[in-house]
């Protein structure tokens, strides 16, 4: 069973159309690419996917869980328990230390476990940096910090959005090889939306997002 089948899926905001009917399947294990023209819907696919907007057709299943026909509070129990998200703009919280930002979805899933937050601190090589605030790391870092947060409670899918698009060319590959190793090691299932082809490189499959679907891009 993929760890996310998504099918037929359909989404307009008011009378325009984003996408008609988008399939895509990803396994356990699997880093897969997501391009596509800027503002085709690549962003709105993700939020679609993990419950965070509404769709018009078709049917998300993660990890055998029919995201559109259970509640809107068991949604964001399987957001919290299987879902890792990383962000373009890192969404670090500002007033928590570095370790307590990875500590976090741990937190909410009333699961504290402080050895597999310096477990991921040393996985992204942060290991000295946990007591410091976000302001005080730099671009790539704080990047890394939030990859760490994202994979700290081993979700099943991890849905990235551009994580590298504010980064440097040496900083994006180590954090996406990051993400990479840390998926595959966890078995996880990883979609990373991206404009850079050396993102695309990275990944075991590349899709493309069109008005009507998705296409295998290579
Ligand atoms: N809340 C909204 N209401 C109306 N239209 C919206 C809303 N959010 C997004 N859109 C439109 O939906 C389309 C898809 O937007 P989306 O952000 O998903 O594209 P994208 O492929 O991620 O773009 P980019 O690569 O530039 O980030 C765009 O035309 C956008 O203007």
């Amino acid at each position: 069973m993929p760890l996310l089948d998504v099918k037929g899926l359909a989404k307009h905001y008011g009378a325009s159309p984003v996408f008609e009917s988008v399939d895509l399947q990803l396994q356990p294990g699997e880093l897969v690419a997501l391009l596509g023209e800027s503002g085709v819907g690549k962003s709105t696919l993700l939020n679609c996917i993990a419950g965070l907007d509404s769709f018009d057709a078709g049917q998300v299943l993660l990890d055998g869980h029919d995201i559109g026909r259970i509640s809107e509070q068991a949604q964001a129990l399987l957001r919290r328990s299987h879902l890792g998200f990383v962000f373009q703009a890192f969404h670090v919280l500002p007033h928590l230390s570095v370790a307590d930002n990875i500590a976090l979805p741990l937190l909410l899933l009333k699961k504290p476990d402080p050895e597999r937050v310096e477990q991921m601190l040393d996985a992204v090589g942060l290991s000295a940096l946990g007591a410091r605030m976000p302001r005080q790391l730099s671009g790539g870092q704080l990047q890394r910090v939030a990859i760490a947060r994202a994979l700290v409670h081993r979700p099943r899918l991890v849905l990235a959005d551009e994580p590298t698009g504010n980064l440097d060319p040496d900083t994006a590959e180590q954090v996406l090889d990051l993400l990479r190793a840390q998926t595959q090691q966890e078995g996880a299932a990883c979609l990373l939306v991206t404009h850079s082809q050396r993102a695309a490189e990275r990944a075991q499959r590349v899709l493309r997002l069109h008005a009507h679907g998705v296409t295998e891009a290579q």
